[in-house]
């Protein structure tokens, strides 16, 4: 299994973080394949990790084991329709979906045949290996998923779930998340130059202030979050009166308002595409 050739078709932002990674982690060039219609995007994948590239998503379906389609959602029908018109047989090739919002079923569907499936969900912080993957799988065999979760792992931490409809759950977790914390923020570096600070120091104080929170949350297992937000807190003073502004104005409501449209999105997104 380690010697199989590893398909991406449609490499774009998220396929290219998971090649990052894997070559990083070890996996030979020579086993990972990118396509894409874009040239310049493919000589960049080339140029970067040094493995395979074609414009000819056929090419690499026939010579892969593992086909990962990573291309936009609404572009999946077309991407299979393509494979299904071009006679190659895939019936025994394992297909990784990193697509949100279309299910084992559809892709099952759209291919034509009931072939092997992951469905996956992994997030832009793959990128610098600090990503999460969520994985699902439908007739695959043991050995084929450790492959995949060690593919996975070259990008971040893994989780498995057992039903397909957790990865809807994963999306608004840790899928979208990253856009959250980002829109957080924006938030702070917008209020910092209201304040006065030029945009370099608005963005670099937001920043390294983002990063020193995580890495507390990260180093310091043992204390919980809400703990490590207490500890900010001096009572009477500065952080109180601004947490409380927060709490008042809904902020975990919001939050959780907010995952539950992303998981609403997802399935509308099962039922139109
Ligand atoms: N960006 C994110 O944070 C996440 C994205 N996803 C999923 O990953 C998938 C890809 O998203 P991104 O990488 O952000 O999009 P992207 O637009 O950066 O990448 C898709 C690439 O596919 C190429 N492409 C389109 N049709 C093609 C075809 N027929 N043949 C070859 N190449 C083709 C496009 O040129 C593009 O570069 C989506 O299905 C999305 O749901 C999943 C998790 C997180
Ligand atoms: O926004 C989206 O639909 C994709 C899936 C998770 C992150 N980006």
């Amino acid at each position: 299994m380690s010697q199989q050739t590893i398909a991406f078709i449609g490499t774009g932002n998220m396929s290219y973080a998971i090649i990052g990674g894997m070559v990083k982690n070890g996996f030979a060039k020579e086993q990972i394949i990118a396509t894409n219609r874009n040239q310049e995007k493919l000589a960049k994948v080339a140029a970067d990790f040094g493995v395979r590239t074609t414009a000819d998503n056929i090419e690499a379906l026939q010579q892969a084991d593992i086909i990962v389609l990573s291309v936009k959602p609404q572009m999946m029908a077309e991407l299979a329709q393509s494979f299904i018109a071009a006679g190659v047989d895939f019936s025994n090739k394992v297909f990784i979906s990193v697509a949100a919002g279309i299910t084992v079923k559809r892709l099952q569907e759209m291919l034509g045949h009931p072939v092997k499936m992951v469905r996956c969900m992994p997030n832009t912080p793959s990128l610098l290996g600090r990503g999460v993957s969520g994985l699902y799988a439908e007739g695959t065999s043991e050995e084929e998923n450790q492959f995949i979760e060690a593919v996975f792992n070259s990008t971040g931490l893994v989780v498995w779930v057992d039903k397909e409809e957790q990865i809807n759950d994963i999306i608004a977790v840790t899928g979208s998340s990253p856009a959250y914390f980002f829109l957080f923020m924006e938030a702070i570096e917008q209020k910092a130059i209201e304040l006065g600070f030029n945009a370099e120091q608005a963005r670099a104080l937001v920043q390294q202030t983002a990063l020193g929170a995580a890495e507390m949350a990260l180093s310091q297992t043992d204390i919980s979050i809400a703990q490590l937000r207490a500890n900010v807190t001096s009572k009477g003073g500065t952080t109180h009166a601004a947490v409380e502004h927060l709490k008042a104005n809904g902020l975990v409501e919001n939050v959780s308002g907010a995952m539950d449209a992303c998981i609403a999105r997802a399935q509308e997104m099962e039922q139109e595409i």
